[in-house]
C-alpha cells in the first residue's frame, strides 16, 4: 500500500539545509497498523506528510497503492489524496463555527458527492465513532475525545485505504486516549492501513508493527506478531 525507496526530504531555508529523511526504504501492506516512534525532530512528522502527500519529498520514490507519486502535478497529488487518504491530527482540526454533520461533510464536498451520498457517508461515519445523536452539536460543545472522534469520522467519511494519524492522542487524557486506541483498532480490523506517529510508548505497544525513525532514518521494524526482527537500516 504503502512503498518508500531511499526516500529523502531536505529542507532549504535561508542558507541552511535540513536533511528530515535520509533513505528511508519502507513497505506497509495494506491493513497493518503501523505505529511510528522516535525522538523529538527525527523526521516522524515528515514522514507522516509526506506518506500523507502533505509534502514532497526531495529524493527517492514513494509508491501509493502502486502509483509512483514522484513526479505528480499539484492537482495529482490532491485528488490521490482525496480518494486514498484521510487525515487526523493531535489538534482534532475541526471549524469551531460548522457542527458536526457539517464538519464532516467538508471533504466530501471536495470530492464533489451529490448530496444524498454525503449524508448517507456522514450518518455512517459518525454513527461508527458512536456520535450519531449528536449530529447538530459544535465542537465546542464535546470532550477532547468526542472532537477526536468526530475527525475520525471526518477522515472516514471519504473511504480512505489508509488512514494517517499524527499524535492523535496528544491532547487527550489516558481514559480518552485509550477510547480512541480502541477505536482506531476498530477500523483497522474492518481493513483500513493506519500509519500513527506516537510518543505514547503504551499505544505504540499496541500496534502490530512499529517502525522507529532516529536522526531521518528507520532503525528498527518490530513485527510483534513474530519476534523476528525483520529489517535494520
Ligand atoms: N518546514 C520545515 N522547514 C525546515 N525544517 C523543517 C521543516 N519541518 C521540519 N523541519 C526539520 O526537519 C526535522 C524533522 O522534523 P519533524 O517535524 O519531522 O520531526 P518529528 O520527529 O515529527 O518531531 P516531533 O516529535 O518533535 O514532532 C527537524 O530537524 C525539523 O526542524
Amino acid at each position: 500500500m504503502i512503498r518508500m525507496k531511499s526516500l529523502s526530504k531536505v529542507y532549504r531555508t535561508h542558507m541552511i539545509e535540513t536533511h528530515a529523511l535520509r533513505g528511508i526504504e519502507i513497505e506497509v501492506k495494506e491493513g497493518e497498523f503501523v505505529a511510528v516512534t522516535g525522538p523529538s525532530g527525527s523526521g516522524k512528522t515528515t514522514f507522516l506528510n509526506i506518506a500523507g502527500l502533505l509534502e514532497e519529498h526531495t529524493g527517492g520514490d514513494y509508491f501509493l497503492d502502486d502509483v509512483n507519486v514522484t513526479g505528480l502535478n499539484d492537482s495529482q497529488r490532491s485528488r490521490l489524496r482525496n480518494e486514498k487518504l484521510g487525515f487526523i491530527f493531535q489538534g482534532f482540526n475541526l471549524i469551531p463555527d460548522l457542527n458536526l454533520f457539517d464538519n464532516v461533510d467538508v471533504p466530501l464536498r471536495y470530492r464533489g458527492f451529490p448530496a444524498s451520498e454525503r449524508k448517507r457517508r456522514i450518518e455512517e461515519a459518525l454513527g461508527q465513532v458512536g456520535l450519531s445523536s449528536r449530529m447538530k452539536h459544535f465542537p465546542a460543545e464535546l470532550s477532547g475525545g468526542q472532537q477526536q472522534r468526530v475527525a475520525i469520522a471526518r477522515a472516514l467519511a471519504g473511504s480512505p485505504k489508509v488512514l494517517l494519524a499524527d499524535e492523535p492522542t496528544g491532547n487527550l487524557d489516558t481514559q480518552m486516549a485509550r477510547g480512541v486506541m480502541e477505536l482506531l483498532e476498530e477500523i483497522n480490523h474492518k481493513g483500513t492501513t493506519i500509519l500513527m506517529v506516537t510518543h505514547d510508548p503504551e499505544l505504540a505497544a499496541r500496534a502490530a508493527r512499529n517502525v522507529h525513525i532516529v536522526d531521518g532514518l528507520v532503525t528498527d521494524f518490530v513485527r510483534r506478531e513474530s519476534p523476528t526482527l525483520v529489517a535494520v537500516a
